[in-house]
């Protein structure tokens, strides 16, 4: 008969150690693909079955929703496979597929439901969907529980209205963009708008800040939130009342999260507060059936650019171990085995990230055998780049019968870069994936019907009802419409206030008054039916009543079929989070939905190539990657050439790209590239010289190939000028130099000069007026 810990042995002594500690803080550093995230859903695994704690009283922070659904199949999986010894005394593939799925289903009802695991942002929605009433803003402002989630489009709408029409902005000088990026940024560090604005030192900070102000505003007006709040809401939730923080901070006993380098400022406090209960430290009697358990990697740290700071991660045992007696010893794990890549591949990743100067040394140890050598590939353009790779894959995938297209991703720094891979990915007939590009819930059908929804949900979402006041067009003209706005701006209501008031609209909609009445009645009627009905009814009967799918059938295009589609994918999708979830109403649907990505439709096992961009393969690993685009100005990007610390995020975006591969990896660079329109050449990555050479293969064969067929296109190659690589030469105000790279032909010719001090820079040598010297 099987023991209850006996899926303890699935794990390396350190690992065991981790997933067998109890009570207090812990914190385990290990290099990429060490088994973190293992140790991390195992010791869930032993908390429930070894400690008996309740999975309520469970936290566990991952990174994205893909990898929290995949923890909890994985936990779904040992228990099954426990009960399955436990009542049959059979191991689980033995059963039949009734009892499989009858154990399943009790795991799921009995376990997987009732944990809290999810990204920072779901867990936290959840939290605010409880107990948001509580919460009083600086202005003594509100929200309700049906609160919407507006998503960056929705964002980027009330910013634009801000500076274009309250503010009276000019809004190139003040582009939605980079004031939503300031405002994001000062809500990441916890500033209220007064807060930041007493920090602004110049006219522009001042003006933003008032943009901020008037934001905050409008979300409050339409009872709703953005991403940032979910996260800044709560922790001020829990430091305005103790009452809130105790009850959160006394369910959750034992607090695990994932990728803890990546943490961002307002992240930590929550967990922090959440952890500690808002008191300075804890002793070792309050650690008592307690625990905080972190995983990380500080040279996997990739999101500074959102705030993200991998101090964090080096401070843990200060911030928690406080306290404790020899905390420095108890609270920390290391663990120096990989288990995912290939000798080669990780001695590259290794030796990689030993240029950085920001890090602390550590042990990766191979398990498994040298595999095959890294290729490296370098293509005349991006055009053949992408040929070389999709030949690579469609090679692999013939001559292997037990490799499917599931196998292969494709890695880039830049989201543009996907467009060629897509194309003749397309051609080729190879399913694919584009993961985080653009998402299901970012497309116009979606959101369309996801603003019906909304409405219902919130009528103060203002932004909502104005999406689908006249989608599909039932005659509320301009005018109409901004009449109806004028009026609840002048008498400081809701639209919906307006709206739903017949002699109102009566008074200010004119020719458009009958249509504006059903639509306000309509929207009340699903109001009114909403708390009895299931979300899937209440969509059907949405579509149904405004008419949208009728008016997309009625288009008759590809297109408009197309977004059809997409509008049955989204009832598939309620379908089937009525299935999954014990929360099942229309607000708990939204929060999913707002909070879904293309990540999620990522399934284990699917078979299609991945592309993504670095950022998003973190904690991801794939027997097949290719990390292409390593040019200097690309990847490392061109503002981190100047920048030694952005250079540094940009090489542990680079350790952890070759460290999603297990078996195989391919590095390829373009001489020449079109990005965002123009042509330019490009010069091998540093990074690639900084990989050591014998590990190195550059494909002499296909490469061969693959050159004729590109400039047979382009016709004759012509003879380069008379500058070579190696050739030392003068520049007027950089000095003394050699040559590095001849890139182009005839009078288009450039070069890459490395000089001593400065580094490499591309150079036309007849600007330059460069002057040979022996
Ligand atoms: N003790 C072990 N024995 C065999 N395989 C293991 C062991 N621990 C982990 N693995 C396997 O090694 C791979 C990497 O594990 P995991 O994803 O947990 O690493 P990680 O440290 O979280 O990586 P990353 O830093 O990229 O997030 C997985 O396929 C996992 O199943
Ligand atoms: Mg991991």
């Amino acid at each position: 008969m099987t023991t209850t810990t006996d899926f303890l042995s699935h794990l390396n002594p350190s690992q065991r150690q981790a997933v067998e500690h109890y009570c207090g803080p812990l914190l385990v550093v290990a290099g990429a693909g060490s088994g973190k995230t293992r140790a991390l859903t195992y010791r869930i695994a032993n908390l429930i079955l070894k400690h008996r704690v309740d999975p309520e009283n469970i936290l566990a922070v991952t990174f994205t929703n893909k990898a929290a659904r995949e923890m909890k199949e994985r936990i779904q999986k040992l228990f099954a496979e426990q009960l399955a010894m436990k009542e049959h005394g059979q191991r689980f593939d033995l059963l039949t597929e009734y009892q499989q799925m009858q154990l399943r289903s009790q795991v799921y009802k009995t376990t997987i439901k009732n944990l809290w695991c999810g990204t920072f942002h779901s867990l936290f929605s959840r939290i605010l969907r409880f107990d948001i009433e509580k919460y009083v803003d600086e202005k003594g402002r509100k929200w309700n529980r049906n609160f919407s989630i507006f998503d960056e489009s929705d964002v980027q709408t009330v910013i634009k209205d801000i500076v274009n029409k309250q503010l009276n902005l000019d809004d190139k000088k003040f582009d939605a963009r980079s004031v939503r990026y300031a405002i994001s940024n000062a809500k990441n560090q916890g500033f209220s708008p007064q807060e930041f604005e007493r920090e602004q030192p110049n006219y522009r900070g001042r003006v933003i800040s008032q943009v901020y102000s008037c934001y905050q505003d409008r979300l409050a007006e339409n009872n709703a939130l953005d991403f940032d709040d979910l996260i800044l809401i709560p922790t001020r939730l829990f430091q305005q009342n103790e009452q809130v923080l105790g009850y959160w901070h006394r369910k959750f006993c034992h607090i695990l999260v994932d990728e803890y380098q990546d943490t961002n400022r307002t992240q930590y406090d929550l967990i922090r507060l959440l952890v500690t209960n808002g008191e300075e430290s804890k002793s070792e009697w309050e650690w008592r059936n307690r625990s905080v358990f972190v995983v990380g990697d500080a040279d996997q740290s990739i999101y500074s650019f959102r705030m993200a700071d991998f101090t964090i991660l080096l401070e843990f045992q200060n911030d928690f171990g406080d306290g404790l007696p020899d905390a420095d010893t108890r609270s920390m794990v290391k663990l120096e085995e990989n288990y995912r890549s290939c000798e080669n591949i990780l001695q590259a990743a290794n030796e990689l990230i030993e240029n950085n100067t920001q890090r602390i040394d550590k042990i990766l140890k191979p398990t498994r055998g040298a595999g095959e050598q890294i290729y490296c590939h370098k293509a005349d353009n991006e055009l053949e780049e992408a040929d070389f790779v999709i030949n690579q894959i469609q090679t692999l995938e013939n001559q292997n019968p037990e490799v499917n297209w599931g196998n292969f991703a494709i890695l880039y720094r830049t989201n543009a870069q996907s467009r060629p891979f897509e194309e003749l990915l397309v051609r080729n007939r190879i399913p694919y994936t584009v993961v985080g590009g653009m998402k299901f819930y970012d497309r116009k059908e979606i959101k369309d019907v996801i603003a019906y929804l909304r409405a219902i949900n919130n009528p103060s979402d203002t932004v909502s009802l104005l999406r689908v006041i006249n989608t599909p067009r039932r005659g509320i003209g301009k005018t109409t419409i901004d009449a109806l706005v004028n009026a609840s701006q002048q008498l400081g209501t809701t639209l919906w206030e307006i709206l739903s008031d017949e002699t109102s609209v009566n008074t200010l909609a004119g020719r458009a008054t009958k249509a504006v009445n059903n639509f306000a009645a309509m929207i009340s009627r699903w109001q009114e039916q909403v708390a009895t009905l299931p979300v899937t009814e209440v969509l059907q009967g949405i579509l149904e009543d405004s008419g949208y799918v009728q008016d997309l059938m009625n288009q008759g295009t590809d297109e408009a079929t197309d977004r059809v589609q997409n509008v049955q994918e989204l009832y598939n999708a309620a379908l089937q989070f009525q299935e999954e979830n014990e929360e099942i109403s229309l607000r708990d649907f939204l929060s999913s939905a707002a909070l879904s990505s293309d990540l999620d439709n990522l399934k284990e096992g699917q078979t299609a190539v991945s592309l993504m961009t670095l950022h998003s393969s973190k904690g991801l690993e794939f027997p097949v990657v290719f990390l292409v685009g390593l040019e200097q100005g690309l990847f490392p990007g061109y503002r981190s050439l100047s920048d030694p610390a952005s250079l540094e995020e940009e090489r542990r975006l680079c350790y952890v790209g070759i460290t999603r591969a297990q078996e195989r990896l391919y590095l390829s660079f373009a001489r020449e590239r079109r990005l965002y329109g123009s042509r330019e050449p490009a010069m091998r990555s540093q990074f690639l010289d900084e990989l050591p050479e014998e590990l190195l293969a550059t494909q002499r064969k296909s490469y061969q190939t693959y050159t004729k067929s590109a400039s047979a296109t382009r016709g004759q190659q012509q003879t380069k000028q008379n500058w070579q690589v190696g050739d030392r030469v003068l520049h007027k105000t950089f000095g003394i130099g050699e040559i590095t790279h001849v890139f182009g032909e005839g009078n288009k010719v450039s070069v890459a000069i490395k000089f001593s001090n400065l580094g490499q820079k591309i150079i036309d040598p007849r600007v330059a007026q460069l002057q040979k010297v022996d």
